[in-house]
């Protein structure tokens, strides 16, 4: 009987023991690679990574990214916004005009308003708007027109006051000059280049028109020739991942001409519309400074045109931005004025002398530090904002 128990026992254990030696994972055939059969189905890898990606492509995608090197393009993040379209914007931001509203708009409609018009009223009148910065010659102009209609119309009532200042405002500003954006390059991207002197709001316009031709449903390539300022780089990365437009950069301290280079070279194989580049900010009494911007720019033609050069001036710096304006359109071939900060000035009349003293048109006004307020310069919204209704 113990060896029939025995016996029964030691058969047990050998089964087991097979059973173990056969179904132990990883058993191959002789040991070499898993055959078809064993092999598990790859239906269920695509079943259980959703779009059929293979469990590699799931590990690269779950690696840190290497940092960008110089010329690199950054992958803009989702989500993206969609930004409102440019037509109309600066009659939705007339509000913003409310300062120079107050003390231009509204004075001067309050002394032409006036039954008798003395010529202390007519002084006071012209150092309103040269106060507004509108410049001496344009205010004795404006003034010597004004005084001729008032003798016309005698009595007046202040819709007819308005619409003669408005009509005499519209005249000083739209001289005939074409205040069309060229961002459209015919074929190849249009490029953009914005200069002016230090923290008169480039960087931020380069992001905010890089918004506003998103939103006109153009594609766009920020380059950040910026590289004097590291920070300058990075706020065009925030400004371009937001609207899905790549952001060329450089390592601090290179060469601003290769960076702009190298952002054309990519709007180019990107097939973009349009490649907006950002230069650092220099003092424009600064000869080698100024120099360097020639530079940039004809590098850049080494491969395509040049077709804005936007100079960006703070409207509240008055005569010193005249002085800038005067020696950047020396050094560079000034095509548009972006006047920044219009909505913390009571000198809207800036306007009229930059155009005078350049001859370039006020193309693009910044109202606001929100990421819309930059608005296609239109005539007759700014007029009409800076007046109020009558
Ligand atoms: N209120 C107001 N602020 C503005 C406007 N445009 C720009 N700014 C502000 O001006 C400051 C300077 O802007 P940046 O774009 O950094 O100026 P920058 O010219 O690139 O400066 P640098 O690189 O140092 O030359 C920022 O705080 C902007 O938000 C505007 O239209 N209105």
């Amino acid at each position: 009987m113990e060896f029939v128990i025995l016996s029964v026992v030691i058969l047990l254990v050998a089964v087991l023991a097979v059973g173990f030696y056969l179904l132990r994972p990883g058993r191959g055939s002789g040991g070499g690679a898993p055959t078809d059969e064993q092999a598990p189905p790859s239906a269920s890898i695509d079943e259980i990574l959703p779009g059929g990606a293979t469990g590699s492509d799931t590990l690269e995608a779950e690696r840190p990214a290497p940092p960008p090197r110089a010329g690199d393009t950054v992958v803009p993040e989702a989500p993206v916004e969609t930004p409102p379209p440019s037509a109309g914007r600066l009659v939705r931001l007339r509000a913003r005009l409310a300062r120079s509203q107050s003390t231009f708009g509204r004075s001067l409609l309050n002394l032409l308003s006036r039954d008798v018009l003395t010529d202390d009223d007519w002084d006071e009148i012209e150092d309103t708007l040269i106060t507004a910065d509108v410049g001496v010659t344009p205010a004795a102009q404006i003034v010597a027109d004004l005084r001729t209609q008032v003798k016309v119309l005698g009595t007046r009532d202040l819709v007819e006051v308005r619409s003669m200042l408005k009509d005499e405002l519209v005249k000083q500003i739209d001289t005939g000059m074409d205040r069309t954006l060229r961002t459209d390059g015919g074929g190849r991207p249009a490029v953009l280049m914005v200069v002016g002197v230090n923290g008169t709001g480039k960087t931020t316009t380069c992001g905010k028109l890089g918004r506003v031709l998103v939103g006109d449903g153009r594609t766009v390539v920020l380059g950040a020739a910026d590289t004097f300022r590291a920070a300058a780089a990075d706020q065009l990365e925030t400004w371009g991942s937001r609207v899905g437009a790549s952001v060329v950069r450089g390592q601090e301290g290179t060469d601003p001409a290769s960076v702009a280079f190298d952002a054309v070279a990519r709007g180019i194989a990107d097939s973009a519309d349009t490649v907006i580049v950002d230069t650092a900010g220099r003092l424009h009494t600064k000869t080698g400074l100024m120099d360097e911007l020639g530079k940039v720019k004809r590098v850049i033609e080494k491969q395509a045109p040049v077709d804005e050069v936007l100079l960006v001036l703070d409207a509240t710096t008055g005569q010193n931005g005249l002085r800038q304006a005067r020696v950047f359109a020396e050094a560079v071939a000034v095509t548009g004025i972006v006047l920044t900060k219009l909505d913390g000035t009571a000198k809207g009349g800036i306007v009229i002398a930059v155009q005078r003293e350049l001859g370039v048109p006020v193309k693009l006004v910044g109202l606001g530090e929100g990421p819309d307020d930059l608005a296609p310069f239109e005539t007759d919204a700014f007029v009409d904002a800076i007046l109020g209704d009558a």
